[in-house]
């Protein structure tokens, strides 16, 4: 971690700041995956050791379940947890309605379930996540690698079923082999360029046969906050349909994400 953090850091690093203030002594949380979400479960780990903060985690893959537990946090599966007070994590897009494009970590599938298991979803995002139509960022498809392939042809014929205007997709990679999910997946990214109806697609991929999720997040987050690199907060409220403005002090938080940069 360099001394000073990029201007994207810290605005990720100031969304997070504000997001952990929504949690409460002994909430259940899911904790989501991702650079932005990082921040957040380092800062919920300074909270545990150094406030007594008493919360258990459940988290969406193994990077963020390595992460939880280094710092500090207890982490419980959500068949243990059975449902969660609060999820927050990242997103890779985020919509005027709080619809998402997530997955662009490949860890689309548990978030997808934490954070229905949720009472509240809070995504955290830096302001370039923002547009005002869902699909400049390639939509991940989560699909068994058995007959992968076939999945990814009958995708294909869905899109022009569909008259989507972007139709190429590409099997994620890891070097030379196939990207692998946490849940033994591969993944397929689609390049739309913009998506006219989120709803639509989101159902009609998850009917394909090998299919498993789709990287489409519909009413299912709740709260979007969105960090700047100067320390800006924008809070983005589904329900209550406000937009609060806010800023972290870097000055107060310096020795915290110095402490806690990897
Ligand atoms: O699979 C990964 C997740 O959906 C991430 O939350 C998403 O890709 C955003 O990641 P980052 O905070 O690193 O931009």
């Amino acid at each position: 971690m360099p001394a000073e953090l990029s201007p994207i850091d810290k605005a990720k690093f100031a969304a997070a700041r504000r997001a952990v203030e929504y949690v409460e002594d002994g909430m259940r949380l899911g904790l989501g995956t991702g650079s932005t979400a990082a921040w957040m479960v380092r800062l919920l780990g300074e909270m545990v050791r150094e406030e007594g903060l008493r919360i258990t985690g459940v988290p969406t893959s193994t990077r963020t379940a390595d992460l939880a537990r280094e710092v500090g946090i207890t982490v419980i599966g959500l068949d243990e947890a059975k449902w969660l007070d609060l999820t927050i994590d990242g997103a890779d897009e985020f919509d005027p309605q709080l619809n998402l494009i997530k997955g662009g970590g490949g860890a689309l599938l548990q978030e997808k379930i934490v954070a229905t298991a949720s009472d509240q979803m809070i995504v955290i995002a830096d302001a370039a996540k923002e547009v005002a139509q869902l699909g400049a960022f390639p939509l991940p498809v989560e699909v068994i690698p058995f007959g992968w392939q076939t999945s990814r042809a009958l995708i294909e014929e869905t899109l022009v079923s569909l008259d989507v205007l972007g139709r190429e997709t590409t099997l994620r990679m890891n070097g030379e082999r196939p990207f692998v999910t946490d849940e033994g997946n591969y993944i397929v990214d689609l390049h739309l360029n913009r998506i006219g109806n989120a709803r639509q697609l989101a159902l009609v991929l998850n009917q394909i046969p090998g299919v498993v999720e789709n990287g489409l997040f519909i009413d299912i987050c709740d709260v979007v906050i969105v960090g700047q690199g100067d320390g800006r907060v924008e809070i983005r409220d589904i329900n209550q349909g406000t937009v609060q403005h806010d800023r972290i002090d870097f000055l107060e938080t310096e020795n915290l994400f110095t402490d806690l940069g990897d």
